[in-house]
């Protein structure tokens, strides 16, 4: 994003639902979403992501609630919108027996550009995108990373404002998933706002800001920062001697939210309410393993917003 920040909503939704028989996929839920941001929705499978991308691209009908994108009233006026929004799915919806040229050239005249401009932008494109070598080989003997690359340059050959992606790393690699992230970042540097759905908690980290959603519920909505400093919980850790012995032991104590092993490591979340977590932890342990404070981290987050932390600390 511009360090000079945007107050310029992009997406507003208040009250959005959406219900598929008695279900509730989506509920309640309000989001706003500013130019130039990278906005993540970060949350396990089923809570919803894709559900909620699809209302805001204008694809899917809301049961309840309003959406305004760019301006306009999606139900009123989605059709005026199609042609600044841009949209990328986890499956890549490229034509595997296209070539890496013909998807770009089949995408450029969906979208209109006349045959000088599509050719233009796809010279750009090919170049921004390391895909020179590949041009002539068929989208469905890329590799995943290639795919990628094809798959977002399509999705923004016609230069959208707003940019949708639902879970677009889950089929690289993490190398692959840095560079994605360099070119997200580039795009929300010349303005274009990004939506972001993914599972990943490094992912969620380079986002501007987050909403963790849960079946169908927002649960919490800032910088990964704010978020971080607005943890509920202490952040303890204890290392030493087979530290898994201490999980059973120190998940029955009321005020301990999580127990989680990493390594030789316990990580172990408790209630802020609690004014003295070392010492509760200690007369639990005993003298023998090393305990203190660390980092929060997003997973702290993600923890204490879902699940048994978000019925706990409420
Ligand atoms: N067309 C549909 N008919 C019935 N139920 C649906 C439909 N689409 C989604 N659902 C249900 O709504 C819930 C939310 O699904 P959604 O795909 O939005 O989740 P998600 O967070 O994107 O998950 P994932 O990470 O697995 O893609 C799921 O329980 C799913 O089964």
């Amino acid at each position: 994003m511009n360090d000079e920040k945007s107050d310029e909503i992009v997406v507003r939704c208040t009250n959005l639902g959406k219900r598929f028989g008695d279900y509730w996929a989506v509920s309640e839920l309000d989001l706003t979403i500013r130019k130039g941001e990278i906005y993540g929705f970060l949350g396990p499978n089923g809570c919803g992501k894709s559900t909620t991308i699809r209302m805001l691209t204008g694809l899917l009908t809301p049961s309840t609630g309003e959406v305004e994108v760019l301006g306009k009233d999606v139900a009123a006026q989605g059709e005026a919108l199609k042609s600044r929004i841009g949209y990328m799915t986890q499956k890549f919806s490229l034509y595997g027996n296209l070539t890496v040229l013909e998807n770009l050239q089949f995408v450029a005249r969906i979208y209109g550009l006349n045959s000088s401009a599509a050719q233009a932008r796809i010279s750009e494109l090919i170049s921004e995108y390391d895909l020179g070598s590949k041009q002539d080989v068929l989208a469905e003997s890329l590799s995943g990373g290639q795919k990628q690359r094809l798959a977002l340059a399509t999705a923004v050959i016609h230069k959208p404002a707003l940019l949708f992606l639902d879970e677009p790393t889950s089929a690289v690699d993490p190398e692959n998933r840095r560079a994605f992230w360099e070119q997200l970042f580039a795009l929300s540097a010349q303005g274009t706002t990004i939506l972001v759905s993914t599972h990943y908690m490094d992912e969620a980290e380079r986002c501007h800001r987050l909403a963790i959603l849960e079946q169908g519920k927002k649960r919490a909505d800032d910088s990964p920062s704010d978020l971080m400093q607005r943890l509920k919980v202490h952040v303890c850790e204890i290392s030493g001697e087979q530290v898994s012995a201490l999980k059973a032991p120190l998940s029955s104590l009321p005020e301990v939210i999580s127990v989680s092993q990493i390594g030789a490591r316990l990580r172990v979340l408790v209630d802020k309410r609690n004014d003295t977590p070392l010492e509760l932890l200690r007369s639990k342990i005993g003298t023998e393993h090393q305990l203190d404070f660390t980092r929060p981290n997003l997973e702290d987050v993600f923890v204490t917003n879902t699940g048994r932390g978000y019925a706990a600390l409420a």
